[in-house]
């Protein structure tokens, strides 16, 4: 039997980590602001459905990194405020998997738009 109570409150719980770290981290911020940017510009290009579904897929991963990037950053800030090497490498490493994957987005985002913007010039 599906306990709907919980299942909502975990929506619920996962909704305020979603603004908590809009609010608190300005990548966050600054990548919400371009998928919304990148969006727009797609509807005006008029994207096929193909290129939507990637498209949407790309910027998907880009935020549910981030957030975990913050969960990792979060976590080992509770752990301990000392310096310590392996706080560093976990947290480089973190932030690292969102650079890597945020280069490759920018690499399919052109692939992606090229075509149609050349389409609309
Ligand atoms: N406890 C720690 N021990 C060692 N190095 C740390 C520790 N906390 C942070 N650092 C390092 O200091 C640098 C700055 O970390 P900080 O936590 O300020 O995050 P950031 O990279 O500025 O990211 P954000 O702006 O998203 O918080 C990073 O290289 C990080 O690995």
């Amino acid at each position: 039997m599906i306990d709907w109570k919980k299942l909502f409150s975990s929506f619920g719980f996962a909704f305020t980590g979603i603004i908590s770290t809009f609010k608190s981290e300005q990548n966050f911020k600054i990548h919400t602001f371009i998928s919304v940017i990148v969006i727009i510009v797609a509807v005006a290009l008029d994207f096929s459905k193909e290129r939507f579904v990637l498209l949407f897929i790309v910027i998907g991963i880009v935020l549910s990194l981030e957030l975990v990037n913050t969960a990792i950053e979060s976590s080992i800030d509770l752990i301990t405020e000392r310096q310590h090497p392996l706080a560093k490498k976990a947290k480089d490493a973190a932030a690292g998997a969102v650079l890597v994957f945020s280069i490759f987005a920018v690499i399919i985002g052109i692939l992606l738009f090229i075509e149609p913007l050349i389409d609309s010039m």
